[in-house]
C-alpha cells in the first residue's frame, strides 16, 4: 500500500481567549509522495491556519500531523523539511536575488561552494539567470515570486507549502505562473500542498482538491470528481454553476430512479446515493448541459435574461416558474436568443446528478 506522506489527523485549531474561534474543526487529510493537493474553499474556512499547522508556524489545538509516518507537531518550522511560498513573497529588500536565495542555505552553515552551486541551479530552473544581482525592488511582481519559489526550492524541500502565491499578479501572468508552477512540481516531483480561493488555479493544478467549508474538508478528488460527482450542495454550489432542481422519487430500481422533471417523467441513473419512492432529491444540472434551440423539444421555456460575454453566453430561462442558467461555449448565430422569447430547452443525456434534500 501506498504510504502518505504527510498525514494530518484529526487537527483542530480554536483561536481567541475564550477558544471561540475554531478555524479547523477536527480535519483529516492524507496526501501522498509527489502529489500536488489545494485546499479550496471561501474566505476564512480555515485554509491557511491548516497550512501554517503544516508548516510549524501555528501548533494544532489538538490532532497530530505525520510526516513518512512520524509526528512533527512538537518540530519547530525551520527543523521541517519543508519550503512555504507566501502571498506577499516575503523577500529580504536589502538583500539581492542571489542572497535571498541563498539565505537559508547559510543559515545552515553549508559551505560556500556549495551554496554557489545550488543557487545557480535553481536560478536556472526558475528562468532567473543573469538577475541574482538585482534587488528585489528591481524585479517585476511575477519575477519576484519566481524568486520566492527558488529560495523554496534550493533547500531541497519534503514538502512544498504554498499561501495563495499568485494572488498579486494580474490575470495573464497568474495563468503563466501557474502552467509554471505545475510543470516544475512534475518535473520535480515534490510532495505539494497549495491553498487557494480560485477554482481555476485549484483545477488546472491539483492532482486533487480538497474542498473545504467551516474547518473541515467537504470533499476530497480529483478535479473531475469534484466537479461531476460533487458530494454535497456546498461543494456543488462552490465549485463552478449548478441549477438545483427541486423533485421527488416517484420510482427506484437496483441503479435507477424516476423523478418528475418540469411535467415529464425522467429516469436516471441513482450514482453514489440509494433512494426510496417519495424521498425528496435535487436535480443538479451544470448550466453548459442545457441546451436551447427554436425546434420543438420537450420543454418549452422564456429567456429571462441573455448576457453575451465573447466567448460564451450567459441565459436565465424560466420553465415552468424556475429560472435555470444555461451557458453556450463558442456561441454561434443560431445560439442567440433575444429576451421574452420562447424557446425549447433540452437537458444533455447523463449530465444530472442527484443529492438527498433534507
Ligand atoms: N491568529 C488568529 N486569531 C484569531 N482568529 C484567527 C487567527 N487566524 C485565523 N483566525 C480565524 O480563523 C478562521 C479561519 O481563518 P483562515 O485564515 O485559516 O481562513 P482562510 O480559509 O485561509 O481564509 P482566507 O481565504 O480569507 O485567507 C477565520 O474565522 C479567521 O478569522
Amino acid at each position: 500500500m501506498e504510504t502518505a506522506t504527510l498525514m494530518l489527523e484529526n487537527l483542530v485549531k480554536t483561536f481567541g481567549r475564550k477558544k471561540d474561534v475554531q478555524a479547523v474543526n477536527g480535519l483529516n487529510l492524507e496526501i501522498h509522495q509527489g502529489e500536488f493537493v489545494t485546499l479550496l474553499g471561501p474566505s476564512g474556512c480555515g485554509k491557511t491556519t491548516t497550512l501554517r499547522m503544516i508548516a510549524g508556524f501555528e501548533s494544532p489545538t489538538s490532532g497530530r500531523i505525520l510526516l513518512e509516518g512520524k509526528e512533527i507537531n512538537e518540530i519547530p518550522p525551520n527543523k521541517r523539511p519543508m519550503a512555504m511560498v507566501f502571498q506577499n513573497y516575503a523577500l529580504f529588500p536589502h538583500m539581492s536575488v542571489f542572497e535571498n536565495i541563498a539565505y537559508g542555505l547559510k543559515v545552515k552553515k553549508q559551505p560556500q561552494d556549495q551554496i554557489h552551486e545550488k543557487v545557480e541551479i535553481v536560478l536556472q530552473l526558475m528562468n532567473l539567470v543573469g538577475l541574482g544581482d538585482r534587488m528585489p525592488h528591481q524585479l517585476s511582481g511575477g519575477q519576484q515570486q519566481r524568486v520566492a519559489l527558488a529560495r523554496a526550492l534550493v533547500m531541497q524541500p519534503k514538502v512544498l507549502l504554498f499561501d495563495e502565491p499568485l494572488s498579486n499578479l494580474d490575470a495573464k501572468l497568474r495563468v503563466q505562473m501557474r502552467a509554471e508552477i505545475r510543470r516544475l512540481q512534475q518535473r520535480l516531483g515534490i510532495t505539494t500542498v497549495y491553498v487557494t480561493h480560485d477554482q481555476a488555479e485549484a483545477m488546472s493544478l491539483a492532482d486533487r482538491i480538497a474542498v473545504m467549508h467551516d474547518g473541515q474538508i467537504e470533499q476530497i478528488g480529483s478535479p473531475v470528481e469534484i466537479y461531476e460527482q460533487p458530494a454535497s450542495l456546498f461543494v456543488a454550489d462552490f465549485i463552478g454553476k449548478a441549477n438545483f432542481i427541486e423533485s421527488m422519487v416517484e420510482d427506484s430500481s437496483d441503479d435507477h430512479i424516476s423523478l418528475e422533471l418540469f411535467g415529464n417523467s425522467l429516469t436516471i441513473p441513482t450514482g453514489n446515493h440509494t433512494y426510496a419512492v417519495n424521498d425528496r432529491v435535487y436535480l443538479i444540472i451544470r448550466p453548459e448541459s442545457v441546451h436551447l434551440s427554436h425546434k420543438e423539444g420537450a420543454f418549452s421555456g422564456e429567456i429571462k435574461q441573455a448576457v453575451y460575454l465573447g466567448s460564451t453566453v450567459e441565459y436565465e430561462v424560466e420553465i415552468c416558474g424556475q429560472v435555470i442558467s444555461v451557458i453556450i461555449y463558442d456561441p454561434q448565430e443560431g445560439d442567440k436568443f433575444e429576451e421574452g422569447s420562447r424557446v425549447s430547452v433540452e437537458f444533455s443525456a447523463n449530465s444530472f446528478h442527484t443529492l438527498p434534500r433534507k
